[in-house]
């Protein structure tokens, strides 16, 4: 499953302009959205789910042109995990995901065999009779990812699905998402680098209603690759003259001053060597350029 984006403009009645002539193509597997906050991540998965009708412009899935008299097909190929999802409360996981099930229109007989499935893959089955309200945020959000794939979509968007989540089950939700990918597009849109460097080889970058970047990971971090210095300063003035010069990216006490992660075209006249760069300073450097 492919998606293809083209001249794609979405502006709101209040004149703000989220999403500005932007072309894209998401190809199977796993494919990263980074963005800062108000880039038009969000607007973009509203189009993609069919929630939001947009401006001007094209979409299509597989071919079929998102349009009015398309939206229902297009709906059932779709999966979307919202970044905010406040499931039933009341209900149980088994009687809030069947509920859901039922909602998306999957056969009953064939629902609970799905969730008896996904229930086993995100380690759920042993809390399906716990209420929803008595759920941790990274259950809550492994339910989310059950709801979402009990249509059996070909194209799963996740909206920041580790926000706010410890270290184990980001991790969990990470594999989850890798494993689900296998022959499925997944749209993973997120603030935290890692997590895509962790899942994904493709990734786009979007800022201000544009992709800057679309292409895989490698090539990205090859962009930044000669630019990033890590450099010493005696003390904290010194760190500040640098920073009025220079993009820092990471700053922290050292024996003897201040060691700082510089982004610079060329070698900044202090104290320094070149080091690798990460995908997060691709990220930065690359958004940068724009400001
Ligand atoms: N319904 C709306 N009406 C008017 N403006 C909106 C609406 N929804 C979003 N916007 C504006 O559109 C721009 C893009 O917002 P969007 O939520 O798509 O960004 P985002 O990349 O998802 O941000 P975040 O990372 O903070 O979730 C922002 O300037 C936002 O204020």
């Amino acid at each position: 499953m492919s998606i293809h984006i083209e001249d794609l403009t979405v502006r709101f009645k209040n004149g703000v302009t989220a999403i500005n002539h932007a072309n894209l193509n998401i190809p199977n597997g796993i494919f990263g959205l980074l963005g800062e906050n108000g880039a038009g991540k969000t607007t973009l998965m509203r189009v993609l789910t069919t929630v939001l009708k947009p401006t001007s412009g094209t979409v299509t899935l597989d071919r079929i042109l998102y349009s009015e008299g398309n939206y229902e097909k297009i709906q059932r190929k779709i999966g979307y995990l919202p970044q905010e999802i406040d499931l039933y409360p009341n209900l149980t996981v088994q009687e809030c995901l069947e509920y859901m099930g039922d909602l998306a229109g999957v056969p009953k007989a064939e629902c609970k065999k799905r969730i008896e499935y996904y229930l086993k893959k995100t380690s759920l089955a042993e809390h399906r009779k716990k209420k929803m309200k008595q759920l941790s945020g990274g259950m809550k959000r492994r339910v989310g990812l059950v709801q979402a794939l009990l249509n059996e979509p070909e194209f799963l968007i996740v909206d920041e699905p580790t926000t706010g989540l410890d270290p184990e089950e980001r991790i969990r939700i990470r594999n989850l998402l890798v494993d689900f990918s296998e022959n499925r597009t997944v749209l993973f849109s997120t603030h935290v680098v890692e997590d895509l460097a962790a899942t994904c080889n493709q990734l786009a970058i979007m800022h201000k209603g544009s992709f800057l970047y679309a292409g895989s990971m490698k090539n990205l971090t090859e962009e930044a690759q000669g630019k990033i210095w890590i450099c010493k300063v005696p003390d904290e003035r010194k760190a500040r003259e640098v920073e009025q010069k220079y993009r820092i990216t990471s700053k922290q006490y050292v024996e003897g001053g201040l060691q700082l992660r510089v982004i610079s075209e060329i070698q900044p006249e202090l104290e320094c060597m070149s080091i690798p760069a990460t995908l997060e300073d691709a990220y930065i450097y690359v958004t940068n350029q724009y400001e």
